[in-house]
């Protein structure tokens, strides 16, 4: 392998790359997302400085669905983020993600610092009731359920979009080859061409089970703020730093 071809290598392994360059597109994208407030010195334990908490406390739990996704195929994912700001500006922080296809937990990782492991989350819609599950080590660490369809936003899509829009944040953490931090990094993002498909709120319960290696239940749930069932195609674009914690 010659060293142009070396640098033209989308990932590793070279001679058979883990995940193609981008763009990245997600088509019908299908989300549960269930708005809680947590435990105040939980959340602060979780969140990086210089971001900050928003006002109440906020974190959610999601599940996502992506059936046709460029690069990465089709999989599923759940995890947990607070609802923070970023130099006053409003952004998500993405806390842990549990995922089972190897290219976006490597994708994720390498480029945008997504906090991606394996698990097994599972999206359906079970009778009357949109149902998310996440299994780790074949142990089940959450529950999340929905009412289906009952409230459409039909008339708010364009609000929908551009909460979509907003600033994402990942911690990202890289080791050099003796061990220290090569990289440590706040990286942030926005997602393009973002299209509704349908979005809908409504009742909604989740339950977070202890587990030492998936902290999902270490933001505990205090209260049910909202549940929201959304269906959305979008372009996931590279990163930028926002803030470089080894200047
Ligand atoms: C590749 C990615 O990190 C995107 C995702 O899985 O949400």
């Amino acid at each position: 392998m010659t060293r142009d071809e070396i640098l033209r290598a989308p990932s590793m392994p070279a001679f058979s790359p883990s995940y193609p360059r981008g763009p990245y597109r997600f088509v019908r994208r299908e989300y549960l997302i269930i708005t809680y407030e947590t435990d105040p010195d939980a959340l602060r334990a979780a969140l990086p400085e210089p971001l900050e908490p928003a006002p109440g406390n906020l974190a959610f739990y999601e599940w996502m669905k992506m059936p046709d996704s460029s690069g990465f195929g089709d999989y599923e994912e759940s995890g947990s983020a607070i609802v923070a700001t970023y130099k006053g500006q409003p952004c998500n922080f993405s806390v842990q993600m549990y995922l089972d296809d190897e290219p976006p937990i490597t994708a994720g990782r390498e480029i945008w610092g997504f906090p991606k492991k394996y698990g097994i989350p599972r999206l359906s819609v079970k009778k009357d009731t949109l149902t998310g599950t996440l299994h780790y080590d074949d142990e089940r660490v959450a529950m999340g359920t929905m009412t289906y369809k009952h409230r459409s936003l039909e008339d708010s899509l364009d609000a929908v979009r551009e909460g979509i829009g907003h600033l994402n944040v990942n911690l990202k953490l890289i080791p050099d080859v003796d061990g220290s931090p090569k990289v440590a990094q706040l990286v942030g993002y926005r997602l393009r061409d973002v299209v509704v498909h349908g979005a809908w709120d409504g009742e909604a319960r989740l339950h977070l089970i202890p587990h030492v290696n998936c902290r999902v239940a270490d933001l505990p749930v205090r209260r049910i703020v909202r549940g929201r069932h959304q269906i959305v195609d979008f372009t996931l674009p590279y990163g930028e730093v926002l803030h470089d914690y080894l200047a």
